[in-house]
């Protein structure tokens, strides 16, 4: 299969312009009408991003966490108390989102050139242009882990797929967007689809629209119809008829912090999906990079779980009618076949 992978944005960018950054960034809460960037100096204008899902996905959260800190060391190197405002300001910047752990890990990791520049004796606008530096590297990092995670998810279907000495093309199923979208570029979830489709080993993808942001009808499947990938929407309920068919091959999602026992916390949904791939025997895979797993974190109990406004499920409020808004659920350790990095291949022990 020809993917047509340059039709997709890059999701985020740092440029330098005049000695001032700015973070250039696709606003997902345009696509799929219109593909608008942000760009953006001021590392508040970056966190509204972050909380109004503009920018969203947990790798990409996580660069953009690192460039925030950036944005936020060049606004006060010239200034007084930089090291007590821009720790302020991370603070700040790593409460956005609580349920990817890689939005502290971009964080921290700008901590950590923060705390090495002004160890070295670097003067405030030295270390922000360490941590330009960083979002520069941090970006093309995460492309490269995609593209390995993707490799070793192609492995894991391409075994699947195999049938004597003919490959099956796989019909696959993923829910919300592990795409491109979700990271700097190429995706984790998608980051598998994208390879394997390259090695002729997907037939189609079923992409759940993902109530309620709809991560799925409006990231997923433009995202997928962009690179040439054969995409079917559904909503979010027709999952078990499909398997009932025997029409999904395999499911394949992405992942926002995984506990150090291998349970998994991603969108709202996809514990349901776990129940019914197991159910139906079908394998269950989570893609994700190693700066979501977070052995801090021993199991899906202690993951922060984040509860967003009633209004992205009912924007019209029914007198006496209560809402709940979850944006996350954890699936178990116990129903997921493997989990792909682009160290390799994770069982979590049974
Ligand atoms: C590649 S991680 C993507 C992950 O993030 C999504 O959540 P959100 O759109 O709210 O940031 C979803 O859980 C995806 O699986």
């Amino acid at each position: 299969m020809e993917l047509a992978l340059n039709n997709l944005p890059r999701t985020i960018a740092v440029e330098l312009e005049g000695g001032v950054p700015s973070i250039v960034l696709v606003d997902q809460c345009r696509l799929p009408g219109e593909l608008v960037y942000l760009r953006t100096s001021d590392w508040r204008e970056l966190v509204d991003a972050v909380k109004t899902l503009a920018v969203r996905g947990a790798p990409a959260i996580g660069v953009a966490g690192a460039a925030a800190v950036m944005l936020a060391a060049f606004e006060y190197a010239d200034g007084d108390g930089f090291d007590r405002l821009l720790e302020e300001a991370a603070r700040a910047i790593a409460a956005a989102r609580p349920t990817a752990v890689n939005l502290v890990w971009g964080v921290n990791k700008a901590r950590e050139v923060v705390f090495e520049a002004r160890q070295a004796g670097a003067s405030p606008r030295e270390t922000a242009e360490a941590l330009y530096r960083l979002t520069e590297d941090l970006i093309a990092e995460d492309e490269t882990v995609n593209r390995r995670i993707g490799s070793h998810g192609a492995a894991l279907l391409r075994g699947l797929a195999a049938s004597g000495t003919q490959v099956r093309p796989l019909n696959l199923l993923t829910h919300c967007n592990a795409g491109s979208l979700a990271t700097a570029f190429y995706g984790t979830a998608l980051g598998v689809v994208y390879a394997s489709a390259q090695e002729g080993l997907v037939n189609r993808v079923y992409a759940d629209e993902t109530r309620p942001v709809n991560q799925g009808a409006r990231l997923t499947v433009w995202e997928l119809a962009q690179a040439g990938v054969p995409v079917t929407l559904q909503c979010d309920n027709m999952a078990a008829s499909l398997m009932e068919k025997g029409q999904v091959d395999a499911v394949i999602v992405g992942a926002d912090r995984i506990a150090a026992n291998g349970d998994a916390a991603n969108k709202i949904g996809t514990l349901g999906l776990a129940v019914l791939a197991n159910f139906y025997g079908i394998p269950f895979y989570v893609a994700a990079p190693m700066s979501t797993i977070d052995c801090s974190t021993k199991s899906g109990a202690d993951i922060p779980i984040e509860d967003r406004d009633r209004a992205e499920v009912l924007p019209d409020p029914i007198p006496g009618v209560e809402v709940r808004n979850p944006a996350f659920d954890v699936t178990p350790y116990r129903l997921i076949t493997a989990i792909v990095t682009e160290e390799g291949v994770w069982e979590p022990a049974r």
